[in-house]
């Protein structure tokens, strides 16, 4: 799927008429931690790619395993357990990689591969990640995993910028060969193979760059200062923001920041956020996504003191499923007085946790503060309205959407800028884009007030759900 989606981007491109002998580099970026597994041979398959075929006739046989492992799969904490216990403990295990062990990350999701299929371990010469799987096609072999996006993987040493001896050991034999050299961000890695010149008219000098992870990508798009906060509205709502330390805790992921390699990047990612935003526009109002903005503008800020938490997948963090509806005392209640007070609840609930999280990873609201904000809800004003009046923070966006896209692009130029050497990412960007940040909400006085006292209602009712959660999966 991944490779026909590539070759329908391609045709479309070369469609539209875009002059692509035009391109000088090429960098991308994929969704996080998900995994590819390449059968061996499979570089020979690579590296004499058809120009006269599409991609996907050509790789049709070069997975040693046809369904990739991607970040919202959570069947594997049993790998995340002993992989923590090889450590020692969970802390250990963050120290080093930047993370405890979370079950949609890399090393959780190839020791299930190795235990549960051992003959597909055994016949994959390489496991890329999907950023590192799509530059291999544009390289025609194998492309390095970079610091970013392999800090998503439980197995790279964030700060010595090498995979972890250790974790790669508990994981599978053999891992260190499988994944190959890890490479500092922005390394160009080569041409683009002869395949896309031919066939779609690149230049052959064009320079194929380390492509990273979404969110990395998104926080080299967005250029985060200090006191900011990115939040993406994407189909997980995810949080990030640039940081000085490198040193994982028990809450959220500390990555390598992907535009300046003394720096780190935190992060934390919730599972349901868009799917679940949809499932309840559809329940209470349809299709339509002014309905549900009518009813977010037309009710009480506060919601009357109900909280509801809705988690129709197993959240990450925490670690909890189901639907938990509480009345302003705190009390469990089944459902609302009026059944549109889900609407409400839901997006309220939303941003309150996306406030207490990114606080906890070292982000201050207040006036100081702003939010970027990005993914696809990001055109829902009144959504953002809340998120605002939560923070008490401006939010802004970019003039252009897709972030992570333009952030990759700018990776490309910066790795093959002609310039100043020494001239920070940023600084760079500056000068050749004139890009700028669009004012989407001001902080609400009045509702902010409310919400000030919402926080800690919200914190008591979801240690509340959790205690439930787990005492029905332990009768
Ligand atoms: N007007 C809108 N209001 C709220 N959510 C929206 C709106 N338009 C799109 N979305 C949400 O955006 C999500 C897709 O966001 P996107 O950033 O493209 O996701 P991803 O990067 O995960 O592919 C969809 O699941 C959809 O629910
Ligand atoms: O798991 C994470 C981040 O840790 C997700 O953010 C993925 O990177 C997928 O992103 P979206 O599809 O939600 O944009």
């Amino acid at each position: 799927m991944w490779v026909k989606a590539l070759d329908l981007a391609l045709d479309k491109l070369r469609a539209s008429g875009c002059d692509l002998s035009l391109v000088a580099g090429i960098c991308g970026c994929a969704q996080q931690h998900g995994s590819v597994y390449w059968k061996n041979n499979a570089s020979d398959l690579l590296s004499n790619l058809d120009p006269g075929r599409f991609l996907h006739a050509d790789l049709a046989t070069a997975f040693s395993l046809m369904e990739s492992p991607v970040w919202m799969d959570s069947s594997t904490s049993l790998y995340c357990r002993k992989l923590e216990d090889s450590f020692g403990n969970s802390e250990k295990l963050a120290q080093t990689t930047g993370s405890r062990a979370y079950e949609r990350f890399t090393a959780s999701q190839i020791a299930k591969v190795y235990d549960t299929k051992p003959g597909i371990y055994q016949i994959t010469e390489r496991i890329s990640l999907i950023s590192s799987f799509l530059a291999s096609i544009f390289i025609g072999g194998y492309a390095s995993i970079d610091h970013s996006d392999g800090s998503g993987m439980n197995l790279l040493d964030i700060k010595n910028r090498k995979w972890c001896g250790e974790a790669l050991e508990a994981v599978a034999p053999g891992l260190k060969e499988k994944l190959g050299e890890v490479v500092e961000n922005l390394t160009v890695l080569g041409q683009i193979a002869p395949y896309f010149v031919q066939r779609y008219g690149f230049n052959p000098e064009c320079k194929v760059v380390s492509f990273t992870g979404d969110n990395p990508a998104s926080l080299a798009g967005m250029n985060l200062g200090a006191g900011e906060v990115a939040i993406s509205l994407g189909t997980s709502d995810t949080v990030f923001l640039s940081l000085e330390e490198g040193t994982g805790g028990l809450l959220g992921h500390v990555l390598c920041n992907p535009v300046d390699s003394s720096l780190f990047m935190g992060l934390i990612c919730f599972k349901n956020g868009s799917l679940t935003r949809e499932r309840i526009k559809n329940l209470c109002v349809g299709e339509s996504w002014d309905k549900f903005n009518q009813i977010l503008e037309t009710t009480d800020v506060g919601n009357y003191g109900y909280i509801g938490l809705y988690y129709d997948l197993t959240e990450i963090t925490p670690h909890i499923q189901g639907e938990y509806r509480f009345d302003p005392d705190g009390n469990l209640i089944s459902k609302f007085p009026a059944p549109e007070m889900d609407v409400r609840a839901c997006i309220e609930s939303q941003a309150i946790r996306l406030r207490l999280y990114s606080e906890r990873l070292g982000y201050s609201s207040g006036h100081s503060s702003s939010i970027l904000i990005t993914g696809g809800a990001s055109s829902n004003t009144a959504i953002l309205q809340i998120i605002s009046n939560v923070f008490n923070a401006p939010v802004y966006t970019l003039d252009l959407p897709d972030s992570a896209c333009l952030g990759a692009g700018y990776m490309a130029a910066y790795a093959l800028r002609q310039s100043d050497e020494r001239i920070p990412f940023y600084d760079y960007i500056n000068q050749i884009s004139g890009r700028k940040r669009c004012l989407l909400c001001t902080p609400d006085e009045t509702a902010c007030k409310v919400y000030m006292q919402l926080v800690s209602k919200y914190r008591d009712c979801e240690n509340k759900a959790f205690g439930i959660y787990y005492s029905r999966l332990t009768p």
